[in-house]
């Protein structure tokens, strides 16, 4: 049968979904996929896996995608990150039995993206991507979809999208932000921008960003066009966000579990890091339990806490069911301003604009100490005078061999590493760096006395 792609693909093999789950490493993975889909999402996607690891590595391939195999885990989208088109292809062809579509993930903006040269970081380089997604259009039996960050300028976001249409993606999800809009800056989405994409191209395209509520959907398909709605924190703190349900925590955390205990194995650090997110709200109130969270060695460890947390919410529940926003209901995650306003200007969502999110600083941010990433944070409140301004970083007086900041006393002025070798080779020493290759005097004494009580010793066995 011929491969399906733009609309038909949607309308048919994705059923027209509009309520998605998307990529979220360590998040997505099958038994959260499941809950989802108990819950109202229509599609998933995996969690965006290593292309270039899933093709040397059959380990990774079972565990990540062939093992989580399902019947009631369809339609689901695998999405890769790749760079290179010979080897997204071959990562896309041992994956395409098991899902409806590979999707190529040009979003992540990370610093683990950055180094891997991957994600957001291929944004510009435009014959790359076209070569990639044609040769794996041209190639595989499924549709090839790709989800993208926006760039600055709508127009550029505008070609950019076509561009990617013309080669030969199938489904688009645009994220309205910006490459530079992650950490503390996340601020909001531009819908403004997805709405210029969704007018310029002839295939389906999904909204990312912003979505909080079942009434942020319903805003967002209205006011941008768009088929389908992404989403990621809102769904972790909401499964059933897409119900337009807001439960107790513990309904999600125990379906969740039982859940985890029916489609075994799942990794332990994705549940514990489930259970930390849909209890949010309540371990802020119940912190001695938070860290019980953390310590629980198995999946009934992690069951007794919430089972803990539920009791708790039990009791104050009878005691205050007044509160207008109780900790217990699931709610997404509303993180403070930031002080600066977001590059972005127009963005949509009166109740995101309440409550704008900033995401989690899972990247290095260099921003200023207003805008310093989760992990600068912890560091600073383990050194209050920790500086991470590149500028005012103290200088230091390079190695003259490998440019890595020298020994303060060398006296080769090299590092360690280097005075080493020169050492060795040289037979000197270095005292700074505590490498002595000349004998002194009270070695070679030790050495002579040795040498000497060895000869008696033995003139002594020889009479013996
Ligand atoms: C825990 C987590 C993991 C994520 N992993 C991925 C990923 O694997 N691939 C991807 O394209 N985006 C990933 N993202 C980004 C989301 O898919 C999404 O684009 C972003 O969070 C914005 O959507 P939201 O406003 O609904 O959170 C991740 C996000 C989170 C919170």
């Amino acid at each position: 049968m011929a491969k399906l792609q733009g609309f038909d693909f949607w309308n048919n093999t994705l059923k027209a979904a509009r309520f998605v789950v998307a990529p979220m490493v360590d998040q997505s993975e099958l038994a959260w996929r499941l809950l989802s889909r108990r819950h109202g999402a229509q599609l998933c996607y995996t969690p965006m896996l290593h292309a270039q690891v899933f093709v040397r590595d059959a380990n990774y391939r079972r565990e990540n995608l062939y093992n989580e195999v399902c019947e009631e885990d369809r339609p689901l989208i695998t999405q890769f990150c790749a760079n290179d088109p010979e080897v997204f292809l071959e990562a896309a062809l041992l994956a395409q039995d098991y899902c409806d579509a590979i999707d190529l993930n040009l979003g992540c903006p990370q610093m683990i993206a950055k180094r891997g040269h991957y994600g957001v970081f291929l944004q510009d380089e435009w014959e790359l991507l076209e070569k990639m997604i044609r040769l794996a259009n041209e190639k595989l039996s499924v549709p090839i979809t790709c989800k993208i960050r926006v760039f600055k300028e709508i127009e550029k976001t505008v070609c950019y999208a076509q561009m990617l249409e013309k080669a030969g993606c199938q489904l688009l999800t645009v994220h309205g932000r910006t490459k530079d809009q992650k950490g503390a800056m996340t601020g909001i989405a531009s819908w403004e921008h997805i709405k210029a994409v969704r007018k310029a191209v002839n295939i389906p395209v999904f909204a990312n960003g912003n979505i909080q509520h079942l009434s942020d959907v319903e805003r967002c398909i209205q006011e941008t066009g768009v088929q389908g709605v992404m989403s990621a924190e809102g769904n972790l703190h909401n499964p059933a966000i897409f119900e337009g349900r807001s439960p107790p925590v513990w309904e999600m955390a125990e379906e969740y579990l039982e859940v985890v205990k029916q489609y075994p194995p799942c990794t332990l650090s994705y549940v514990r890091a489930h259970l930390f997110k849909l209890w949010h709200h309540t371990l802020q109130i119940h912190q001695d339990l938070r860290e019980e969270l953390a310590k629980a060695k198995n999946l009934e460890g992690l069951a007794d806490v919430s089972k803990k947390l539920r009791l708790r919410c039990q009791d104050v529940e009878e005691r205050e069911d007044s509160l207008p926003f109780p900790h217990w209901i699931c709610q997404p995650y509303v993180r403070p301003v930031p002080k600066e306003p977001v590059a972005n200007g127009n963005s949509q969502g009166s109740e995101v604009k309440k409550t704008v999110c900033q995401k989690r600083a899972l990247e290095d941010s260099d921003g200023s100490p207003d805008t310093l990433s989760k992990n600068k944070q912890k560091k600073r409140s383990r050194n209050p005078n920790k500086n991470f301004c590149p500028e005012q970083k103290p200088k230091y007086i390079k190695c003259e061999q490998c440019g890595n900041p020298k020994g303060n006393k060398c006296v080769f002025n090299l590092c360690r590493g280097c005075c080493k070798k020169k050492a060795y080779k040289e037979v000197a020493d270095c005292p700074s760096h505590k490498t002595f290759f000349q004998p002194n005097v009270s070695q070679v004494l030790c050495e002579s006395l040795e040498k000497r009580q060895i000869s008696v010793f033995s003139q002594l066995l020889l009479h013996a």
